[in-house]
């Protein structure tokens, strides 16, 4: 999460607070095409477009706030992954990023694998179709109920997350008559250049086993004496928006070191290993992702290396991205309510959503960009902040940004990258209704998940 604080700007220059922003771009009007999807363009009358289709014609049919998925952009990130790690090696999309029907059936359409973490999620694959053998199923307390439906669907995996678990999902699998796939998901000690809150392979922390101190190998010892259980692999995930390389090269090192000592131990080779996800995107220019390319030929290069000096075989690489694939696919669309000049301070600027379809900057002190997009504004750039319409002063949408001084009410702001982790992680704080989810592409707009309504919010309040 990029930040710096250069004290310039045209407006308040004298006195521009503290903040996480960077000199005002040179052109206010330009879309960084590191942080927009890729049909994302503006038109010579200065709207903003995506799928062919303008963000004023967006906005009347389908209000505002609303997400915007530019589903073209969608399936080439899944393509560019898939064959970035070719036919030996599988990818699985991480729903948890965000998750809908239209989603499952573009996976499958293109050839990616899906993780799940919890009952809601795996539903929803099934009903879109979703072939259970191309599900994995994660969490670290995963109820009996969602366990014994992954089994009885036959999903091509499961996560396992701790001793206790090991034990139900065998006892669930041979009750059922079966014998489930499983991985055994490992703490590899590595402390993850990312928010304390989205990093997961320190010790100190509720996911998985570690291998410092033997609890995974332990774990492994225990997998492979029960019946219920085929365990295939070993699972690590870092952490998520992470930019370094380094920190999956030695989670690679570490979980081939396990194999070797599996091999040694037991005299099995374990033939799979899945790396997680976590890889970053740009939120604002200052981010510079990787392609997923050059992931996947760092990922490949150090687990063939380790495995050449352990003497095993190469195993079935898989990774599970979601933001990568999903969150630079979408923006949120916002109309401008009030704009309150805070003199000496700031500038706030108030939209008609807020924390409740964007928590990441409140939980995450996440940095986003934001454009004005239903015109085009010749005015001095004014430092803002971008606020929500919820009872909270840290209701906030972006921190720190540069808008056009003559911003003004009923004008339509977009915030880029909010594909991943927002409308998945939306609420109804305030009884807001959940904004909905439209996939534009090729001038066509469609509603994957349409807008809550205030009936809906009644429906579950049963008086
Ligand atoms: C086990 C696991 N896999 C994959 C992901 C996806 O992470 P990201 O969306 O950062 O790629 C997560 C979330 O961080 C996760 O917990
Ligand atoms: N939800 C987080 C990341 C956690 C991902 C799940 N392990 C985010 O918005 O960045």
């Amino acid at each position: 999460m990029s930040r710096s604080a250069h004290p310039a700007g045209p407006r308040h220059a004298d006195v521009l607070p503290e903040g996480h922003y960077t000199a005002p771009p040179a052109d206010l009007n330009a879309l960084d095409p590191r942080v927009w999807s890729r049909t994302v363009s503006r038109a010579a009358d200065g709207v903003v477009s995506v799928g062919g289709i303008d963000v004023k014609r967006l906005a009347d049919e389908f209000g505002t706030p609303g997400f915007f998925l530019d589903e073209s952009d969608f399936r080439e990130r899944c393509r560019a992954w898939r064959d970035a790690f070719g036919e030996d090696a599988d990818v699985f999309y991480a729903g948890k990023a965000f998750l809908s029907r239209a989603i499952v059936r573009w996976l499958h359409e293109e050839g990616l694998n899906l993780d799940v973490c919890s009952g809601g999620e795996l539903a929803t694959a099934l009903a879109a179709g979703m072939p259970a053998e191309r599900i994995a199923l994660h969490g670290n307390n995963k109820s009996t109920e969602e366990i014994t439906r992954a089994v009885e669907a036959g999903v091509g995996r499961i996560v396992l997350d701790s001793f206790q678990e090991i034990v139900r999902v065998a006892h669930i699998a041979e009750r059922l008559g079966k014998r489930q796939r499983v991985q055994i998901r490992v703490t590899v000690g590595v402390e993850a250049h990312t928010h304390e809150f989205i990093a997961t392979a320190h010790e100190d922390q509720k996911f998985g086993l570690a291998l410092a101190g033997g609890q995974a190998a332990e774990a492994v010892r225990r997998a492979l004496k029960l019946d219920g259980l085929e365990l295939v692999g070993i699972h690590s995930h870092i952490g998520s928006q992470i930019f370094d390389m380094a920190g999956f090269e030695v989670s690679a090192r570490r979980v081939v070191q396990l194999l070797a000592e599996v091999r040694d131990e037991h005299g099995v080779e374990l033939p799979e290993i899945d790396l997680g996800g976590g890889l970053g995107i740009a939120y604002t220019s200052e981010d510079d992702p990787r392609e997923p390319r050059e992931i996947a030929a760092a990922l490949r290069d150090i687990v063939t290396r380790e495995c050449a000096a352990a003497g095993l075989a190469v195993p079935r690489i898989s990774v599970e991205p979601g933001r990568a694939i999903v969150g630079p696919t979408a923006f949120t669309l916002y109309e401008v309510g009030t704009v309150k000049e805070l003199p000496g301070l700031r500038t706030y600027v108030s939209v008609d959503g807020g924390m409740s379809d964007n928590i990441r900057t409140a939980l995450y002190d996440a940095d986003y960009s934001v454009a004005l997009v239903s015109r085009t504004s010749t005015a001095e750039p004014m430092l803002t902040r971008v606020v929500g319409k919820h009872c909270e002063s840290g209701d906030i949408v972006v921190r720190d940004a540069f808008l056009p001084a003559d911003v003004a009410p009923g004008d339509l702001l977009a915030v880029p990258a909010t594909g991943a982790y927002c409308r998945s992680m939306a609420s109804n704080y305030n009884h807001a209704l959940r904004p909905p989810v439209v996939a534009v592409t090729d001038g066509e707009a469609r509603v994957i998940v349409r807008r809550e309504t205030e009936e809906d919010l009644l429906r579950l309040d049963v008086g």
